[in-house]
């Protein structure tokens, strides 16, 4: 089976955690979007949803399903979003698409975070992907620099800016064995906006796309 049908198995697996009439939060990202177009496509009807990015936004206005801005929408019941590297402890790194901002504060206003992946994210431990850090721009060369004094490689995403007007530092080499740690680390570099570490808050519930079938995991 491809990465794009278990994507999209753990995609169609995530409507069942969804009840008609509930706001939910919806990430962003290729595996998002599958979950968007199921949602859709499913009998589930939602009464709006808390995109992470602009892309999702205009995805679920395609769909004709209602956006709603954090600000003003209060607890959300749900949240649904992918990973770049999760494991079994629920604890992510995120922001391969630079969405992790607003995507770390929509799964902190979620009563309950469903991460859907292909079997790809599924890791024994966090760090082989880089890093996202999003950084104000003027700050760029000094976070660099606090990151190089961590052990981190750090390299200025090129040609991206975030949809907050930010640039990202992808950091390789970081020892992440101890994500908490490091997630609150790295946030109190001045200049850092968030880390793509989710391990503060992890998911709840992890669904898998594997060859064979979806897997189901939960918090320990
Ligand atoms: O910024 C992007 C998000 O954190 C995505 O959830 C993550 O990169 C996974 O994306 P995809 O589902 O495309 O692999």
């Amino acid at each position: 089976m491809s990465a794009q049908a278990q994507k999209q198995a753990a995609a169609e697996a995530a409507i069942a955690k969804i009840q008609s009439g509930s706001v939910i939060g919806v990430g962003s990202g290729s595996t998002v979007d599958c979950f968007v177009d199921a949602l859709a496509a499913s009998d589930v009807e939602i009464e709006a949803a808390v995109p992470a990015s602009e892309a999702t936004a205009e995805r679920l206005r395609h769909h004709g399903i209602e956006v709603r801005d954090a600000n003003g929408a209060g607890e959300l019941a749900v949240y649904v979003d992918g990973a770049d590297e999760i494991t079994r402890h629920l604890q992510m790194i995120k922001g391969g698409g630079g969405a992790l901002t607003r995507e770390k504060v929509i799964a902190a206003i979620a009563r309950r975070f469903v991460c859907i992946v292909d079997e790809s994210k599924w890791v024994t431990a966090l760090g082989d992907f880089p890093l996202p850090v999003e950084v104000i721009p003027m700050a760029r060369s000094y976070v660099g620099r606090e990151l190089l004094k961590l052990g981190g490689r750090p390299e200025l995403r090129e040609h991206f800016t975030t949809d907050n007007g930010n640039v990202i530092l992808d950091v390789r080499s970081l020892d992440c064995s101890e994500p908490i740690a490091l997630e609150r680390r790295l946030n109190n570099i001045a200049g850092v906006v968030t880390n793509g570490l989710f391990a503060v808050r992890p998911a709840d519930e992890l669904l898998v796309g594997t060859d064979t079938g979806v897997q189901r995991f939960t918090a320990a």
